[in-house]
């Protein structure tokens, strides 16, 4: 994934807002990176400009070999539902569903064949095999967001997007979707990118990326909790 001097600007004349300004970034297949920063620092804008949801108002935000600006619409949706996979602090699970029906619809709107072996190795993996016929008031948080990250993976995506995806969990079960996300990394090579405000949980990734106003404002590589909180610190008010 590669971004070449993105910029956003929300609005035009005196109500513009420009909330990302020259990003430029690498961000290597198979690695996990945490993306930080005070809020209204562009975390959402440069998550939303990754997925395809938004597009940058100059610069170019490129997927492996394609080059997401410009593309139309229909073009972005296939990208969306084959490409990327999306893991949301409420895990924005189908209600009415089951495990297994939340985690292959994502696939059928893909028009990819559910493969079986695929998707029990998808739910072994994340630790729900053997919940797939429940729903999701039948399972806990961290279990519900065990099913979401299978829904994000059982695409094969490039890359796996969360957003905040201990929000709203507790201390433990926090981290053990860390450990969870981690383990996709290096046993299976998927490249995950997740916005956080929590050191612990920055501290799972390969790489910290830290914005403020917009910009890159540094980052740190396999940090402690506290190197990332001392970071945070010195980049104002959170
Ligand atoms: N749709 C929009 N229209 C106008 N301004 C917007 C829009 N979305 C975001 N902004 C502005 O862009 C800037 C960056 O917002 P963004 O939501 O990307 O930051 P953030 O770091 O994700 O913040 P938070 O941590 O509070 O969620 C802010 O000034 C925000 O008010």
């Amino acid at each position: 994934m590669r971004l070449d001097s993105v910029t956003k600007t929300y609005g035009t004349g005196e109500n513009a807002v420009t909330a990302l300004r020259g990003i430029s970034l690498d961000v290597p297949r198979g690695t996990f990176t945490a993306v930080m920063g005070p809020s209204g620092s562009g975390k959402s804008t440069f998550l939303h400009c990754v997925a395809g949801l938004d597009q940058p108002t100059t610069g170019h935000v490129h997927l492996g070999d394609t080059q997401l600006s410009g593309l139309k619409e229909a073009a972005l949706t296939a990208i969306r539902r084959e490409r990327i996979g999306y893991v949301f602090q409420a895990y924005n699970l189908m209600s009415a569903l089951t495990v297994r029906q939340n985690v292959t619809l994502v696939a059928r709107l893909a028009d990819m064949a559910v493969d079986e072996t695929w998707l029990r190795e998808v739910l072994t993996r994340v630790g729900m095999h053997q919940h797939v016929d429940r729903r999701p008031n039948q399972l806990s948080g961290g279990q519900q967001q065990r099913v979401a990250i299978a829904r994000a993976l059982v695409t094969r995506p490039d890359a796996l997007l969360a957003d905040e995806p201990t929000g709203a969990l507790d201390t433990r079960t926090s981290q053990e979707v860390l450990k969870l996300f981690r383990q996709i990394v290096d046993e299976i090579g998927q490249t995950v990118l997740m916005v956080t405000h929590d050191p612990v949980a920055a501290s799972y990734a390969d790489t910290v990326l830290f914005l403020a106003d917009g910009q890159l404002a540094g980052h740190l590589n396999r940090p402690s909790p506290a190197q990332v909180a001392e970071r945070m610190t010195r980049l104002g008010d959170w």
